[in-house]
């Protein structure tokens, strides 16, 4: 096993008076290693996300990502998240481009690569079907295509860590399954490392290796499960009794959390 690359220990974060939103986590996620958090609302699962790519300091314990304390905003991570945020005026192309417009170094080479920065953009579109949508506005696309974009737009960068933030909880059911499966290919194809909050347990188990259980607040660790399920996990995998029956016992573990 490779060290870990992002770790938290005795990790807990109060945003006001009002006690911990989570508590006492330790954890190490390791590079390339595909992890989920699932939890009851509340449960401090974005919170995680916020301390894991500093946008909020512990008020206890240490992060690190890459062998640093985190002590600001993550330059090698990338975020999505359950709207698509793509800006109305731009082209799905240059949505796609924006990050390296903003992000070091690449904001200070953009005019002079940006024929090489297109092409990236261009063949991440094409990876994940957007190949003939490239010049339409966000109006022109489905609420499943923009996903898509927002998706490139999280990756054109390369970033070594990508956060998903209920990145598909507003698709409906088949654009969902339709999703985890680029998200799949990708994460095969880049193997950057993932973090991804989900209501979803189906889509936790489906495309994760690690699923992390969270109590009620303060959130805690209550669970990591190690998911088996052998790779490359095709759909129909899905429909079979390892994965119902998985689904199943993380399905009764929330509930346990919920009513206690
Ligand atoms: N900026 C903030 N200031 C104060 N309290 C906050 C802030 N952000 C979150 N909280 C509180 O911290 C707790 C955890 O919130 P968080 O958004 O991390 O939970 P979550 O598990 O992602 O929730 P959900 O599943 O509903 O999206 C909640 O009680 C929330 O009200």
């Amino acid at each position: 096993m490779s060290a870990a690359f992002v770790s938290f220990d005795d990790v807990s974060l109060a945003y006001d008076r009002s006690g911990n939103a989570i508590e006492d986590i330790n954890l190490s996620i390791h590079e390339g290693e595909f992890v989920a958090f699932v939890g009851p609302s509340g449960c401090g699962k974005s919170t995680f996300m916020k301390l894991c790519t500093g946008l909020h300091a512990p008020t206890q314990g240490k992060v690190q990502v890459d062998g640093n304390p985190v002590t600001g905003p993550l330059k090698i991570s990338g975020m999505a998240f359950q709207n698509a945020n793509l800006l109305p005026w731009r082209t799905t192309l240059d949505n796609v481009l924006l990050p390296l417009e903003i992000v070091k170094p690449y904001c200070h080479q953009f005019r002079k690569r940006r024929e090489e920065f297109v092409g990236w953009a261009r063949k991440l579109l094409a990876t994940v079907g957007l190949a003939e949508y490239e010049d339409k506005y966000p109006w022109q696309l489905s609420g499943g295509m923009q996903q898509r974009a927002s998706i490139c737009r999280a990756l054109i960068h390369q970033p070594r860590l990508l956060m998903l933030d209920e990145p598909f909880g507003a698709l409906d059911a088949f654009t969902r399954e339709e999703l985890w499966c680029v998200l799949r290919d990708l994460w095969e194809a880049q193997r950057f490392t993932v973090v991804l909050v989900t209501h979803d347990l189906r889509e936790a188990a489906f495309l994760a290796d690690t699923v992390y259980v969270m109590s009620r607040r303060p959130g805690r660790v209550i669970e990591k499960r190690t998911i088996s399920l052998e790779r490359p996990r095709p759909l129909e995998m899905t429909y079979e009794k390892p994965f119902i029956d998985l689904v199943q016992a993380l399905r009764a573990q929330i509930g346990e959390v919920r009513s206690s």
